[in-house]
């Protein structure tokens, strides 16, 4: 492939798509979702029902109540503790399966959407984006799946009910109890509006530190040279003041922070005990009420500062989901089932018109017409970015022409699903990806339906005898950490695949062009193992190939120019002929 394509982001999903998102990731454990919520409710509940006990401890311990008495109030405290730390447990299991479970829906829904994104999108977008979202977002989701969002939940669910806690016990209490929250409701959202871009500023000042640094040390010698000491002194001066004004920038917002969070938290406690006093002296309550409803006070600091620590992570993981949820935007579903059995029907396929562009580009075909014949041999020739490659994809149905048809039996090739289009047509690349598992597993997508006879014949078929070496047959797992395949290996098990997919086409971009010469003979003889009986469409970077074909396609600049069988070619002293004699260095 030529040109350098352009680099482009994947879409981010809107906010109601993240809504629905987050809806589908719960949805099938509702059950688990109502558990966790009942389970932290009873927690709650019970951490509530303590500083009532010891508010009526006191009281009775005022009045002279019997040793008895307390001892049952303080037995019974006792029995809501345990209550609560075993409730606190369950809930915090249910909340984790929950999370868990999620984001192994998460991670299935991303590759799923991942692997039915267009070729052309997944070559167009930036190479780090899809691995990012893959990666980072993936786990920031998961973390705030797993771990933020329970704790979040169960943080809010516990503020709820030690207010209306306090609330029943005096609501003049309450009010003092709630006088934190304005102010941690405030500091919060100050601080949430101004802490992402001043973090990212921080990191991205810390990398350009680094980057300064380490390119000094790198090219130490030709500043030297070139006496530029001073001048990188400077730029190093002001990247570590740059860094500094960032990181004091970010200080401040703790600072900030902290301070009015300590504050939130220590308000209520302090009102309530001053109302309080004042209430029991005047004798509005009882002892046992005021003790009571500063407990209360004092037990919100706890579940006010999870949800501040957490509401940042949930935020930062719902733009995490808003970016996995956007690969599936560009992400092409599958087409419906046609019926068509791969039974041929005499004609091949049939190019009309074709024109494509990638994404909006300037067309890089411009009108092929086209028929390959079954069973012949037809290799695609010409200079390099005439679009050799691409039509290639395009016959093998793996983008859709932009203008004009390419059909099968009269269908659009690409308009075909997956397991009816490789009944037809496949392509072999010069890439051979060994996936994660065992052989069978790696055969298997070739044709799902195939036993174990099938898969070896078919591995036979190749030359791929090594087969019989590896100590678990087809059993044996490959990849990292497991059998490694060298290159030729790798490429024999695709071929295998070729041959259990059993297509009546193949496409061959070059299949052998990347491996060592003793690989790439080996390789051509499993190649013509799997050619044998079937239509190829050979796109030819080096012309032996074309001598060989039983008619040759050449291309120019998006069209084919001339097209016949080799000798003729030769004679007719065309397009072809020309790159025949400058290949021969004639
Ligand atoms: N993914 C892509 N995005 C944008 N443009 C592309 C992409 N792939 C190919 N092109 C452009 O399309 C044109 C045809 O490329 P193509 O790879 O089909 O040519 P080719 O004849 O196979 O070339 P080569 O022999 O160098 O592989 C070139 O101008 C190339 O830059």
């Amino acid at each position: 492939m030529s040109g350098e394509p352009r680099s482009e982001r994947l879409p981010i999903a809107g906010p109601a798509a993240v809504r629905r998102a987050l809806l589908d990731l719960v949805r099938g454990d509702v059950h688990v979702l109502a558990a966790m919520l009942a389970l932290t409710a009873a927690a709650a509940l019970a951490a509530a029902a303590m500083p009532r006990l010891l508010g009526m401890i006191v009281d009775d311990f005022q009045e002279g109540a019997g040793a008895s008495r307390i001892d049952l109030l303080a037995t019974v405290a006792i029995g809501f503790g345990i209550a609560h730390l075993l409730l606190t447990r369950f809930a915090g299991l249910a909340g984790s399966r929950l999370g868990e479970r999620a984001l192994y829906r998460l991670r299935g829904g991303f590759v799923a959407r991942a692997l039915a994104l267009p070729t052309h999108v997944v070559e167009r977008a930036d190479a780090g984006d899809l691995t990012t979202r893959n990666s980072t977002d993936i786990a920031l989701v998961g973390q705030a799946l797993r771990e933020a969002a329970p704790d979040f939940f169960v943080a809010t669910i516990r503020i709820g009910v030690l207010l209306a806690a306090v609330l029943l016990l005096d609501p003049l209490l309450g009010l003092c109890v709630l006088c934190g929250l304005p102010l941690h409701w405030v500091v919060t959202r100050w601080y949430l509006r101004r802490a992402p871009g001043d973090y990212l500023a921080e990191r991205a000042a810390a990398s350009e530190v680094s980057e300064v640094l380490s390119a000094g040390v790198e090219g130490a010698k030709t500043i030297e040279a070139l006496r530029m000491q001073e001048q990188r002194m400077d730029l190093v001066a002001r990247t570590i003041a740059a860094s500094h004004r960032a990181r004091r920038r970010t200080l401040f917002l703790r600072t900030v922070l902290f301070v009015v969070v300590d504050v939130g938290h220590a308000l209520p406690v302090a009102t309530t005990l001053l109302l309080g006093g004042y209430l029991y002296s005047a004798g509005g309550i009882g002892l046992g009420t005021a003790v009571a409803g500063s407990l209360y006070a004092w037990q919100l600091a706890d579940p006010v500062d999870q949800v501040l620590m957490r509401v940042e992570q949930v935020q930062s993981s719902l733009a995490s989901l808003a970016r996995i949820e956007g690969v599936g935007e560009a992400a092409v579903p599958e087409p419906a089932s046609t019926g068509l059995d791969g039974a041929p029907d005499g004609k091949g396929f049939v190019a009309a018109g074709v024109h494509y562009a990638y994404d909006g580009g300037p067309d890089v075909l411009g009108g092929v017409d086209l028929t390959v014949r079954p069973g012949e041999w037809l290799a695609i020739v010409g200079p390099s970015g005439a679009g050799k490659s691409t039509l290639g994809k395009l016959l093998a149905g793996l983008e859709a022409p932009t203008k004009g048809t390419i059909t099968v039996q009269g269908r659009q090739v690409s308009a075909l699903p997956a397991h009816e289009r490789r009944r037809y047509v496949l392509m072999v690349t010069q890439e051979h990806h060994v996936f994660l598992g065992t052989v069978r597993d790696n055969l298997a997508m070739a044709d799902p339906d195939a036993g174990d006879d099938a898969m070896l014949a078919a591995l036979a078929a190749v030359d791929a005898h090594w087969i019989g070496d590896l100590p678990h047959g087809l059993a044996t797992e490959l990849g990292a950490g497991a059998t490694h395949l060298d290159p030729g290996q790798a490429q024999q098990l695709a071929l295998a695949r070729v041959v259990l997919a059993d297509p009546q086409t193949v496409v061959l971009d070059e299949a052998t062009a990347l491996l060592d010469p003793v690989t790439a003979r080996r390789a051509e003889r499993s190649m013509a193992a799997v050619l044998q009986g079937r239509t190829v469409v050979a796109i030819a970077h080096r012309l032996h190939t074309a001598h060989d074909a039983d008619r040759v396609a050449i291309m120019e600049r998006g069209r084919i120019v001339e097209i016949g069988e080799h000798h003729a070619l030769v004679a007719a002293g065309g397009p072809y002929a020309g790159l025949w004699r400058s290949w021969h260095g004639a």
